[in-house]
């Protein structure tokens, strides 16, 4: 696993067509190397930002959408179109705009598809969905993903792996239901810390004051169970994005502000 680099950025806004670029750049590199790449979204503001930012780019067009792959890092279990559905945030932010293979979109299950309130059972599918696009040389039961995003919460958390929570715990399973989330809806899908450490590149975005904890806790040595998004790493890259203020409380060793 590798050790958490950083890059901060003025704000946001520059964080989001920053990391928008570098994403450009990872599928471009994949699609050329392999033919096809592999992409993990995050819900969440700053993966939302992400994609608008994407969207907003004229350098999109060097992305061959067509042979792109998306998977989700978390779901919210909620009905399909449901505005807080991170798919339907994604769709709205960018993906109804670009020409992707819809074979290719891989959207975690809904609550009021085939296995409605069965949370364990949508999570279960996810995992074959998942394990069914396995190739030789991958990892862990799931895919290579090129680049995995995840958004980190002002508590630390990354997908819907929460600090304590029984999910953050899991080390046999790829994919799994999440009962009692502090944030709401209480009732989740979430890819666990194994199947994120199967990723080359994880990125952890954080931009906004109400990060800056969370970003400290997470890269001064905490545990991944009290700071789930302290064990989310990639196997070449581990790339923390954040914007000034999310950085703002990170140890002087990690950044030291402008105006120390
Ligand atoms: O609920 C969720 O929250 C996190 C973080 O969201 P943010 O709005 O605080 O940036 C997100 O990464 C996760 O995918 C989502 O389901």
């Amino acid at each position: 696993m590798s050790a958490p680099q950083l890059v901060v950025h003025r704000d946001k806004e520059l964080m989001a067509e920053a990391a928008a670029a570098r994403l450009i750049t990872r599928i471009v590199d994949a699609q050329a190397a392999r033919g096809s790449a592999s992409v993990v979204l995050t819900g969440g503001r700053n993966g939302n930002g992400l994609l608008a930012a994407l969207r907003a780019a004229p350098a999109r067009d060097a992305i061959d959408w067509s042979r792109l792959d998306l998977w989700w890092g978390d779901e919210r279990y909620l009905p399909e179109g449901d505005p807080e559905r991170n798919v339907t945030q994604a769709r709205e932010a960018l993906l109804d705009s670009v020409p992707l293979d819809p074979a290719r979109v891989h959207a975690m299950p809904a609550s009021d598809g085939p296995y409605g309130s069965d949370v364990e059972a949508a999570a279960e599918a996810y995992a074959a969905e998942l394990a069914a696009a396995v190739a030789p040389g991958d990892h862990g039961g799931v895919p290579t993903f090129d680049v995995l995003m995840l958004g980190v919460g002002p508590d630390t958390h990354v997908a819907s792996l929460f600090p304590e929570l029984p999910a953050v715990r899991e080390t046999e399973r790829t994919v799994v239901g999440v009962h009692g989330a502090p944030k709401p809806p209480p009732t989740r899908i979430s890819l666990t810390l194994p199947a994120i450490r199967a990723a080359k590149e994880v990125w952890l975005l954080a931009a906004g004051a109400d990060k800056a904890k969370a970003a400290a806790i997470a890269l001064s040595g905490a545990g991944e169970v009290q700071a789930p998004a302290a064990g989310a790493r990639g196997r070449a890259r581990t790339l923390w994005l954040l914007d000034a203020a999310a950085a703002a409380e990170l140890p002087r060793s990690l950044y030291p502000p402008a105006s120390a």
